[in-house]
């Protein structure tokens, strides 16, 4: 026994060390996405089954204070969902839900959160197939979903040198809306810009239907759940990019809200929790792209530098990583 701490080891580090720990129990040939990805995947009577799994956790993700119950279950489904659509938009079709509840809980709140749940279901059509509840200090909400891939199942790897990078749409809001809260809650009232970005935060849509319609153009696919600098890192690193700064979508709320422009960069790149999707595309593909989807933003290409360069209007900066940490 080593008397590391999982801190020290840090959340990638440790997804690495299980990854090598379970490299031989992992050469199944029904496998077509191994674990690393957004989803799992693998081959069942011909089709692409996806499996992903995302948790919340009170004072973690959420706090009791500042968000809605159904907006938790709600949450709870979307970030989810955004996995299944990260695969180049796989349909959601059950979940698993798993509750960590304090026993004091008021039970009204726990079926508000059921009710979250539910409404989330009934939008994409998923059924709920069973998950566990047990007691626990805070409030703990894990969910699986399980989808079905379509033809196009879109990995994190894939992206080539002269492919563009695309994003579905805005960064920074979620991030936005958490430091605000952090800042103001039950200190002073939200104007509505304000309310705009808390929103983004509390009640964030995956981009289903977007992924599903361009899923046949893309090379490779994420969700930024872990803010766009590490979604950017996911597609890019291996081979590397050019990033341009200012092409990153700002809202006017996110501009309006936070005047300077390196904050608004810095949200951007590690505010996080935003959902969007960020895929690359060959440049012939480009537009086809854009024209499904137009809310779509091009803020790169990617290169065989090894490396994601930042550039601002054409001058390189250095960005070093400054975002959330679970350990
Ligand atoms: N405790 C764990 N045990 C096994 N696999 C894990 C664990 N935590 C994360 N993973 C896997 O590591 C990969 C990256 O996880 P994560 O960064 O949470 O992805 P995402 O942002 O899509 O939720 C995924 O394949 C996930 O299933
Ligand atoms: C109370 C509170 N504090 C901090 C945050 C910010 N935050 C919590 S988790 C997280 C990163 C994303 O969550 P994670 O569980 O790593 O998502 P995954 O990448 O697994 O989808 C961020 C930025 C928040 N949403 N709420
Ligand atoms: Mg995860």
């Amino acid at each position: 026994m080593s008397n590391k701490t999982i801190s020290s080891v840090g959340e990638f580090g440790f997804i690495n060390i299980i990854k090598k720990k379970f490299a031989l129990q992992r050469r199944n040939k029904q496998v077509s996405v191994p674990i690393g990805d957004d989803c799992f995947c693998f081959k069942s009577g011909g089709i692409n089954l996806c499996v992903t799994k995302d948790m919340l956790v009170e004072d973690v993700h959420f706090k009791k204070e500042w968000t809605y119950p159904q907006e938790l279950g709600a949450k709870a489904v979307e970030v989810n969902v955004s996995d299944a659509a990260s695969m180049g938009g796989a349909l959601p079709k059950y979940i698993f839900i798993g509750l960590g509840l304090p026993p004091e809980t008021d039970f009204k709140y726990v079926e508000k959160i059921y009710q979250g749940i539910k409404n989330a279901c009934a939008k994409y059509k998923i059924l709920l197939a069973g998950g566990d509840s047990v007691k626990s200090d805070k409030i703990i909400i894990s969910v699986t979903v399980i989808a079905v891939g379509g033809k196009n199942i879109v990995q994190r790897t894939g992206a080539k040198a002269g492919d563009l990078i695309g994003v579905t749409n805005t960064f920074g809001n979620a991030g936005a809306g958490v430091e605000l809260l952090y800042k103001y809650a039950g200190k002073r009232k939200f104007n509505k810009e304000e309310k705009y970005l808390i929103k983004k935060q509390n009640s964030p849509q995956a981009r289903l239907k977007e992924a599903g319609k361009i899923a046949k153009y893309l090379t490779s696919m994420t969700d930024a759940s872990d803010g766009l600098y590490v979604s950017l890192d996911l597609i890019a690193a291996k081979a590397g990019a050019n990033i341009a700064l200012e092409k990153i979508p700002l809202s006017k709320e996110l501009k309006n809200v936070f005047k300077d422009k390196q904050k608004q960069i810095n949200l951007a790149l590690f505010g996080a929790e935003d959902f969007e999707l960020v895929f690359t595309v060959a440049k012939s593909k480009a537009a086809a792209v854009k024209k499904l989807v137009p809310t779509v933003s091009y803020i790169g290409e990617i290169t065989d530098s090894k490396k994601v360069k930042y550039f601002y209007n054409g001058k390189e900066q250095k960005i070093k990583y400054a975002g959330f940490k679970h350990f």
